[in-house]
């Protein structure tokens, strides 16, 4: 029985790059089972994801990560080596609009999502049951404006009680300080309800039927201070026509919305996004 690992990386481009990986791995008497590069060209980078399967005899993940790391600064890489069985714990954040959390625990319980959902976190009561329903633990964190350094510092305690490794806006509608993006840089991914760059901020399904637009859609990024700035991961859209009012766009956008969201959040926890300045590598 073999253990199965992902190494991605990236790193300045230059010769030898893939010889370097995949000569480790195979004096490790590793296999390789995927494996994606992109070399940007324009800035010299190279970027990389490779799954490979290793003898659990004498080969360990921390053994690897040993190894590996003299290899890796050789190069001046950036690296991550997971054991792609551990699923990544995940907190769910959200206000009042349930698609999204429903979607997600949904995923979660039939297998079909990447990770472990630990705790939901909401600035409002109205969700617990949906929670409770799938024996997911739920927070209930009220923010105002004066309370909303306690209620960040809460959420930073849960995140280290819990042991979270992926903090997921499912329609969390609070402004998060730019401190707490600064605790969170790349660990937590937020569902913009509009086809970014277009109609960020408040109500975009409004903005987008006063431009009457053909198109909506949903957008998938990790937080950043710059609220709707974020490196974008996935986005979904969806045909309309002057029919559609506003409220129909809503109903419409949250099927965007949940695949999105459910797409980023797998790819993220398969190690398959590597960011690269504001933007992202995406080896789906
Ligand atoms: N630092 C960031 N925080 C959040 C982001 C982000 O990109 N960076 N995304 C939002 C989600 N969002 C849009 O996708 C969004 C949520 C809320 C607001 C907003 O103006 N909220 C008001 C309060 C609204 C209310 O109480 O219902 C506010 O915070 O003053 C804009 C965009 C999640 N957080």
């Amino acid at each position: 029985m073999n253990s199965e690992f992902v190494l991605t990386l990236s790193c300045p481009e230059r010769p030898g790059i893939l010889h370097a990986v995949t000569s480790f791995l195979l004096g490790h008497g590793c296999d390789i089972t995927e494996h994606q590069q992109f070399d940007d060209t324009e800035h010299g980078s190279v970027f990389l994801r490779t799954s490979f399967s290793a003898p659990t005899d004498g080969v360990t993940l921390d053994g690897l990560r040993d190894e590996f790391a003299p290899v890796a600064a050789g190069f001046g890489m950036e690296w991550q080596l997971r054991d792609a069985a551990v699923k990544p714990r995940v907190l769910v954040m959200v206000s009042k609009f349930d698609h999204c959390l429903a979607d997600l625990l949904y995923r979660w319980r039939s297998d079909a999502l990447d990770a472990e959902i630990v705790l939901v976190v909401s600035n409002h009561p109205d969700l617990e049951p949906l929670a409770a329903a799938e024996g997911v633990p739920f927070q209930h964190v009220p923010v105002t404006a004066a309370t909303k350094p306690e209620a960040e510092a809460l959420l930073l305690d849960l995140v280290e009680e819990h042991r979270i490794d992926l903090v997921v806006l499912a329609r969390y509608m609070q402004v998060l300080s730019d401190d707490l993006c600064k605790q969170l840089e790349g660990r937590a991914i937020n569902i913009h309800h509009s086809f970014l760059p277009s109609f960020a901020g408040a109500k975009p399904y409004h903005q987008a039927h006063r431009r009457g637009v053909k198109l909506v859609g949903a957008t998938a990024h990790y937080v950043t201070a710059d609220l709707d700035e974020g490196p974008i991961i996935e986005q979904e859209i969806i045909r309309v026509d002057h029919r559609a009012g506003p409220e129909r766009l809503v109903t419409v956008g949250r099927d965007a919305e949940r695949l999105a969201l459910a797409r980023a959040v797998n790819w993220h926890c398969q190690g398959r996004i590597l960011l690269h300045g504001n933007r992202t590598v995406v080896f789906s």
